[in-house]
């Protein structure tokens, strides 16, 4: 047992490791904002999340419908049954609803003190649609000063202080100043809703006139990310630095955590697709780490290089290159190429089937329609004067087999991977073959030079990079586990790519 680990006496003075994080909010039930954003934030942050319910609001990301505000004794009960049996490390304030609901929260913070209460004084969901009743704005203003942290945004910060809403960045903190001064509380400044110069970044700011802060006001700049879907961003800020602030203890270090964060959060939101609104942010993007655009592709093919090098070292590919091949081993390997097409194209519209978008679903069909296409043209053309054996060879047996277990997966990202080194290797191997023999002056006697012609395919070219581009994306929508299976895939069908080529040799 380590030292630290002895040192743990859970007491109500002991160190915490897990903070216990109590949100007290609405409830959305759409999942971006409210209780539903805090647990979700409080959980990514490595809290443990506990919520009692001030209000249930009927809304999804296109705004809110209808909202009902059960009795102020029952939000007392909530809160009591809580602070009753478990320590708390923070606490999260979202939507309040009306003056009772306020009156309630009220008492119960004087009875129970909490060591962090981090205050959102929500009023207005950003479909313009109010969360706290004109008339409760009094009692919200009496709140503000049990509050550890305020986190306004510019409206909010406006109505709290009846002014107008801050023309610019420099305005809206100079009435973070005046609210913090009045409230004699740290209070966050949030750049979100910047309009007009101020709009291209989205800072935030720690304003505090008592000490609490290193200096008065502390900046943290941040991008502005381009995106609607930022359902919910006031909820998961003030619920992830509740939790944060348990651990560091200081506020500036919480916002430099937890701020990135968030950006990441509004970056990926869009890969949740939840709604036609404005959508919720994603709170558990860090867990997924979601590989840079080309950077499962280029993984892809560093974990290929060895079979390509093999390919290029095979008596089939020196043979076909120089005309040397023997005819029976270039007849097998058509006749081998026009069985496995078959099967692929099979597989092929099995991708079709599970393709998120149509784009993909439509490329894919495609793809499955032209192998069929290529396989009756050797049978016309290149077979037709060849004898031609009709049963699979065992590569082309142990080959289909694989991309047909693939298939059963119902993953599509680990389909793509599979049939992917039969476009991206064979793209590979036809472009440098086809360079070879123009580098050699095309000589007429070359008994394949036909053959090797077909190699110059820039159709086919197109549809290899346009394949690896969606599975690369397919590896951004997936998990960890998954995208080792694609991995797994890719690497496996590479191999059957070398044993194909060299199938002529052993088997034919
Ligand atoms: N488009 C955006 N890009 C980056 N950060 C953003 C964006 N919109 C909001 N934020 C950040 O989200 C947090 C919430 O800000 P804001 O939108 O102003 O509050 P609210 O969600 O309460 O209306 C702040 O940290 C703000 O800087
Ligand atoms: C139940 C509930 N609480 C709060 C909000 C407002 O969420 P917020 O994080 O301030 O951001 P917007 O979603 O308004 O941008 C809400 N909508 N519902």
């Amino acid at each position: 047992m380590s030292s630290s680990f002895l040192a743990y006496q859970p007491q109500a003075s002991s160190p915490v490791r897990i903070p216990r994080v109590l949100t007290i909010a609405g409830s959305d039930p759409s999942g971006g904002a409210g209780v539903q954003a805090d647990l979700k934030s409080i959980a990514a942050h490595g809290g443990y999340g506990m919520a009692a319910i001030t209000a249930l609001t009927a809304q999804n990301t296109r705004g809110v419908r209808a909202v009902h505000i059960p009795p102020a004794d029952f939000l007392t009960a909530q809160l009591d049954a809580i602070s009753d049996d478990i320590r708390i490390d923070a606490v999260k304030i979202g939507m309040l609803a009306d003056a009772a609901v306020i009156g309630a929260v009220h008492a119960w913070l004087e009875r129970t003190n909490p060591a962090i209460v981090v205050l959102d004084p929500v009023m207005v969901a950003t479909s313009g649609d109010r969360l706290l009743q004109d008339t409760a704005e009094a009692a919200l203003q009496a709140l503000l000063p049990l509050a550890d942290l305020i986190t306004p945004n510019l409206a909010e910060l406006a109505i709290l202080l009846n002014e107008p809403v801050a023309a610019d960045w420099a305005e809206a903190l100079a009435q973070g100043k005046r609210l913090a001064a009045r409230t004699e509380t740290t209070v966050l400044v949030k750049g979100g809703h910047l309009a007009g110069s101020d709009a291209g970044s989205c800072p935030d700011a720690l304003i505090n006139t008592g000490g609490v802060l290193g200096q008065e006001t502390i900046e943290v700049q941040g991008d502005r990310v381009a995106t609607r879907n930022s359902h919910g961003t006031g909820c998961s800020l003030s619920s992830a630095l509740a939790t944060v602030q348990v651990r560091v203890g200081d506020w500036e270090a919480a916002l430099r955590e937890v701020k990135p964060w968030l950006q990441g959060a509004l970056r990926t939101a869009g890969s949740l697709d939840v709604g036609s609104g404005n959508g919720p942010v994603h709170h558990f993007h860090h867990l997924q780490q979601t590989p840079a655009a080309g950077e499962f592709a280029a993984h892809l093919r560093a974990g290929a290089t060895d079979d390509l090098e093999a390919i290029y070292g095979l008596d089939f590919i020196r043979g076909l290159s120089d005309g040397t091949l023997p005819e029976k081993e270039f007849a097998y390997y058509l006749a081998q190429d026009a069985i496995y097409l078959n099967g692929y194209s099979r597989v092929l519209a099995r991708v079709s089937a599970l393709a998120p978008t149509e784009d993909e679903q439509l490329f894919w069909a495609r793809s499955s329609q032209q192998c069929l296409e290529v396989e009756s043209e050797l049978h016309r053309t290149w077979l037709s004067t060849r004898p031609t054996a009709s049963a699979p060879g065992p590569v082309t047996k142990s080959y289909v087999d694989h991309l047909l277990a693939a298939s059963v997966t119902g993953s599509y990202g680990v389909l793509v991977a599979a049939v992917l080194p039969c476009f991206w290797l064979y793209a590979e191997v036809g472009a440098t073959l086809h360079a070879r023999f123009l580098d050699a002056g095309a000589p007429a006697g070359h008994p394949y030079a036909d053959w090797l012609r077909t190699y110059a395919d820039e159709e086919f070219a197109a549809s290899t990079r346009q394949a690896i581009a969606y599975a690369d994306t397919a590896a951004q929508y997936a998990s960890r586990t998954e995208r080792d299976a694609m991995t797994r895939a890719f690497a496996e069908s590479s191999r059957y790519e070398l044993e194909f080529f060299d199938a002529p040799r052993t088997h034919g």
